[in-house]
């Protein structure tokens, strides 16, 4: 019997996150190759719809796609995989972006020798410019990480961490996003609060915070060195970061992060 005639990827589970790589990876190639698994049939239609991709159950992605992108919440993992058991084997790739799950655990609900890349993407990926981060589990070849990082370098940079790391990496980048968009919330509320109309506030910080992004990326220096730039001598900068240091905002930071690190542990485990 000749070997089954597989192409491309299935994305199983078409939310956010599974959106935003379906999007860059359509973009990049074309739906042809890109086939969508998704439970709930109204998303599924909108996906097909919006990104001209066959919708398949998951047995037919299986039997279609040689890399299998998991992108179900950490909670839900369980179902796919039991489902999928039965119809994969070691010729296909098997890439999670679930926070927390480990390869360890994804390989152990599928048979001996399937090889299992798990990553941490974040949502930029929507606009190209996410950061996604690759570790691999003990079957997956440098081949497959070579697979894998073409296809998450459709929606931005990737990076290869040992997977001890990637708990930290999802509070880092995975969650990162987030922050950002909280921390301009509050300047944001701020710059009212001192007089300036909302939606001229809202475009004076999303500027400033993609023109520091810029900087951060381009310049070649530090943000420390970026930051005594903007510092004038006893200005307002000073004023506003000894206020910044009087609230222990850094303080808050690391026991924000240190909260999403104990969370993707905790998603990995059992109870979820
Ligand atoms: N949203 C984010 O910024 C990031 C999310 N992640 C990870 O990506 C995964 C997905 O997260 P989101 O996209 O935010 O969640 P979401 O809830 O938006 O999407 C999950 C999708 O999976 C579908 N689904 C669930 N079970 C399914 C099954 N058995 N078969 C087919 N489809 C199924 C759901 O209907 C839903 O559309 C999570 O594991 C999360 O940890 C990783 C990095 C960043
Ligand atoms: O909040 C979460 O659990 C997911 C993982 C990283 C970003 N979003």
């Amino acid at each position: 019997m000749s070997a089954p005639v597989r192409r491309g990827l299935a994305v199983i589970g078409g939310g956010r996150i599974g959106e935003a790589l379906l999007a860059g990876l359509v973009r990049r190639s074309g739906p042809a190759d890109v086939v969508v698994c998704e439970r709930s049939e109204e998303r599924a239609a909108e996906l097909a719809d919006r990104y001209g991709v066959e919708v398949v159950d998951l047995a037919g992605a299986a039997s279609r796609a040689r890399v299998l992108l998991l992108a179900v919440k950490p909670q839900d993992i369980a179902t796919p995989l039991g489902l999928l058991a039965g119809h994969v084997d070691a010729d296909h790739l098997v890439v999670s972006v679930a926070a927390g799950v480990t390869t360890a655990r994804i390989e152990a609900a599928l048979p001996p020798g399937v090889p299992v890349v798990r990553v941490m993407p974040n949502t930029p990926a929507l606009v190209e410019e996410g950061m996604s981060v690759l570790s691999a589990g003990a079957h997956a070849s440098e081949a497959d990480l070579d697979e894998a990082e073409g296809l998450l370098s459709a929606v931005g940079q990737v990076r290869r961490v040992p997977e001890a790391q990637q708990d930290a990496v999802t509070a880092l980048s995975g969650s990162g996003p987030a922050y950002f968009f909280y921390l301009v919330e509050a300047m944001v509320d701020a710059g009212v609060a001192l007089g300036v109309p909302r939606e001229l506030a809202g475009d004076l910080m999303v500027q400033t915070a993609l023109g520091a992004a810029v900087m951060m990326r381009d310049s070649g220096q530090d943000p420390v060195a970026l930051r005594a730039a903007v510092s004038s001598p006893n200005g307002t900068t000073v004023a506003a970061i000894e206020e910044l240091d009087r609230h222990d905002v850094r303080g808050a930071m690391a026991a924000a992060m240190a909260a999403a690190h104990a969370r993707s542990v905790e998603l990995g485990g059992p109870q979820g």
